[in-house]
C-alpha cells in the first residue's frame, strides 16, 4: 500500500548566511500493507517528523519518492480523501476562530458539497464515533480539554473515510490516562473502519498497545524493524535501549 523508496532529506544549517545542510533522512525505506498498524519509534530529533511530512506529500524528498498504491503522494489527488494525519499539538491543529461543527467538516467539504442538513447528521455521528456527542457542535477549541480536542482532530481526520491515517506523536502531550482513552479509541477505529496507522512517536508503550510491527529509527535512519511479538528479540543496542523501559533483556 505504502512504499517509502530510499528517501534522502537535509535541512539548511541554522545561522542565516550558513550553506551547510543537516543530513536529516538517509536512505529510508519502508514498505506497510494494507490494514496494518505500523509504529516509528526514535529518539526526539530522529528525523521521524520529517519523514511524516515527506509520507503527507507536505514536503519533498531530496532523493527518493513515497507511493500510495503505486501512485506518487506529491500528487494531491492521490491523497485527497485517502490520507488523513493527526499531530500532536492538537490546539493549533484546527483554527480557533471555527467551532467544533466547521472543523469537522472542512475535509468533507473540500472533497464533496453534501447539503447543510446531511451534514450535520455526519458530524454528530463523527462526533459519537469519538465518544463526544451533539452538545460539542458549537464548541470552540478554547472550550474543549485536550482529550476532547484530540477526539475532535481524529473526528476531522476520519471525516473523509480514509484509508490511511498517520498520526504523529497525536497522545504524547495527553496526560497518561486521557493516552489510554485515545490509544484505545483509536484501536476500536481502526477494526471498525479497516484504516492503516502510521504511528509515529517516541513512546514505546503506546506503541506496543497498538501497533502490529515497530521500525527503530536512529538518527534519520531505519535501524531494525520486527513484529510486536518478536520485541524481546531485538538485535540493535539503541532498539534494546528504546525497548528497556518495557522489558529487561
Ligand atoms: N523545516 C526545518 N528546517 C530546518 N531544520 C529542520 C526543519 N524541520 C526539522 N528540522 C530539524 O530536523 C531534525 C529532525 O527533526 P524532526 O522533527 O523530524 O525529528 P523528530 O524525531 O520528529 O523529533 P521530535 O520527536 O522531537 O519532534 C531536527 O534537528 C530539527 O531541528
Amino acid at each position: 500500500m505504502l512504499e517509502v523508496k530510499q528517501v534522502y532529506k537535509t535541512y539548511r544549517k541554522s545561522g542565516f548566511f550558513s550553506r551547510k545542510r543537516q543530513q536529516i533522512l538517509s536512505d529510508v525505506t519502508i514498505e506497510m500493507r494494507k490494514g496494518e498498524c505500523l509504529g516509528i519509534v526514535g529518539e526526539s530529533g530522529s528525523g521521524k517528523s520529517t519523514l511524516g511530512r515527506i509520507i503527507l506529500g507536505i514536503e519533498k524528498p531530496d532523493g527518493g519518492e513515497v507511493l500510495y498504491f503505486g501512485k506518487k503522494v506529491n500528487d494531491r489527488k492521490v491523497r485527497l480523501g485517502h490520507i488523513s494525519a493527526v499531530f500532536q499539538d492538537y490546539t493549533s491543529s484546527f483554527n480557533p476562530h471555527f467551532t467544533v461543527y466547521e472543523v469537522i467538516c472542512e475535509p468533507i467539504m473540500l472533497q464533496a458539497k453534501n447539503r447543510r442538513e446531511d451534514m450535520e447528521v455526519k458530524v454528530v455521528d463523527l462526533l459519537y464515533r469519538v465518544g463526544l456527542d451533539e452538545s460539542y457542535l458549537k464548541k470552540y477549541s478554547h472550550e474543549l480539554s485536550g482529550g476532547e480536542a484530540q477526539r475532535v482532530c481524529i473526528a476531522r481526520a476520519i471525516s473523509t473515510n480514509p484509508d490511511f491515517l498517520l498520526l504523529d506523536e497525536a497522545v504524547s502531550s495527553l496526560d497518561v490516562s486521557v493516552q489510554t482513552q485515545i490509544l484505545k479509541l483509536l484501536s476500536q477505529l481502526k477494526n471498525e473502519m479497516n484504516i492503516s496507522y502510521l504511528f509515529i512517536t517516541h513512546d514505546i508503550q503506546s506503541v506496543t498497545y497498538l501497533c502490529d510491527r515497530v521500525i527503530f529509527f536512529n538518527e534519520g535512519r531505519v535501524v531494525e524493524q520486527v513484529n510486536i511479538e518478536n520485541l524481546s528479540q531485538v538485535q540493535n543496542d539503541y532498539s534494546k535501549r528504546l525497548l528497556s523501559a518495557v522489558i529487561a533483556f
